[in-house]
């Protein structure tokens, strides 16, 4: 750079240059996700309404005082509906769905950190002092409990309307909630490759890990390469795919409740031994896509009787929240658009298939339960739709 030239983000005119438009609703969701886990409140903005909302899970007093001094009416609880069937005792219409929020009228005893988390956690439940009232949800609730779920936090939020001028007084930051509901596709069309090498693994000496970001600089999916899929593809052959959700308990602990350690593995080991290779595409979606902690709780909940997909509904998250969009993505940045799919979940099928991926077939991909994931399993079977032979 000359000593006369303008900074690299300016052109030689001094007007600002354009950001990407794209990325930068990516950013703005990324960092409001990131102040409603650290327990700070954001603005979510509609065309005509504002909402300032705060996780239930990790808002504490200055959280709470700050909603107040932006708030137009009174704080409500929004939940997702199955959470809410719960914490009110009674079924509420529409409560076995997984879309929509309910809110909950918070009063003073109600209104306070401890309740809070009690009223969102269905693993940390405590005698309420009171049961809440329903109200009518405000504008913009589904895009609230959408960026909690982005936070990977439990969807139960405090809200309410903001008054004009709230976040600048506040110092509160604002998000759209137009970028909140897109972000999950949005956040797939930007993934670029951003490293590659060469990983010789214990069952597959030749094998390549490329890792792809999203324009947001979140987590990075990546994908293994094992063989030459591409060599393949480009061929016209279908290189063996699998689109493998991260699993930090079973892929890196051994765990004995799923059957994802077993998978993992032996999808490397059968595509090192296929003369068309494969490709493992490690998707960050642990949990099927609610996270660890929520996945941890999940098993606090299975531990007290309920299976996999009811315990993902009564923390308020629905039976899978995973798109595998990513997936498709990743694999036409390997060249990639033919596959054969090891897989037993009809769901992975269908969403390649409708992000453009052509599936010439489905290899089963199953393992013997192991004493532990048993009950697992079963429900995979009985309520997934999983397809347990080839
Ligand atoms: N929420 C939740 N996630 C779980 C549970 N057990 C395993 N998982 C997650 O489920 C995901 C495993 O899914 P996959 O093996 O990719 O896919 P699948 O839907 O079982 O389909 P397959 O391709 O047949 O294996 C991982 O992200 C695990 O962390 C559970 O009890 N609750
Ligand atoms: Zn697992």
């Amino acid at each position: 750079m000359t000593p006369t030239a303008s900074p690299a983000s300016e052109p030689a005119t001094g007007a600002p240059v354009q950001a990407d438009p794209l990325a930068l609703a990516l950013r703005h969701v990324h960092r409001a996700a990131t102040e409603l886990r650290r327990g700070t409140p954001v603005i979510l903005r509609g065309t005509d309404t504002a909402l300032v909302v705060a996780a239930a899970e990790t808002v504490g007093g200055r959280g709470l005082a700050d909603i107040a001094a932006a708030a137009l009416a009174p704080a409500v609880l929004l939940l997702a509906p199955v959470r809410a069937a719960a914490v009110l005792q009674r079924p509420v219409p529409h409560a076995a769905d997984e879309e929509g929020a309910v809110a909950l009228r918070l009063p003073p005893t109600l209104l306070a950190p401890e309740a809070l988390r009690s009223l969102a956690d269905p693993t940390a439940e405590r005698l309420l002092p009171e049961v809440p009232e329903r109200v009518a949800a405000p504008a913009l609730a589904q895009a609230a409990i959408a960026l909690a779920k982005l936070g990977r936090l439990l969807p139960a939020l405090v809200a309410a309307p903001a008054t004009e001028g709230a976040a600048d007084r506040l110092d509160l930051m604002q998000v759209a909630a137009a970028d909140v509901l897109d972000y999950p596709t949005t956040a797939a069309t930007t993934l670029a490759r951003v490293a590659e090498a060469r990983v010789p693994l214990e069952d597959a000496p030749e094998a390549r890990i490329v890792a792809f970001r999203a324009a947001d600089g979140g987590i990075e999916h990546l994908a293994i390469l094992v063989g030459t899929p591409e060599k393949t593809a480009a061929e016209g052959g279908a290189p063996l795919v699998r689109a493998h959700s991260e699993c930090f308990t079973g892929d890196l602990l051994g765990s004995l409740r799923c059957d994802c350690g077993p998978q993992l593995r032996g999808a490397i080991a059968r595509m090192a031994q296929d003369p068309a290779g494969g490709v493992l595409l490690y998707l960050a979606q642990e949990g099927r896509g609610i996270g660890l902690v929520n996945k941890l709780r999940a098993y606090t909940l299975q531990d007290g009787g309920l299976d996999t997909l009811d315990a993902n509904r009564a923390l308020g998250y629905g039976a899978d929240e995973r798109s595998f969009m990513v997936a498709a993505t990743m694999l036409r940045a390997v060249g990639v658009e033919r596959v054969r799919l090891l897989t037993n979940n009809p769901d992975k099928i269908g969403g390649l298939v409708a992000c453009g991926i052509e599936v010439l077939g489905r290899e089963a991909h199953a393992f013997d339960p192991n004493g532990v994931n048993d009950r697992y399993l079963r429900t995979k079977a009985e309520r997934f739709g999983h397809l347990l032979s080839g």
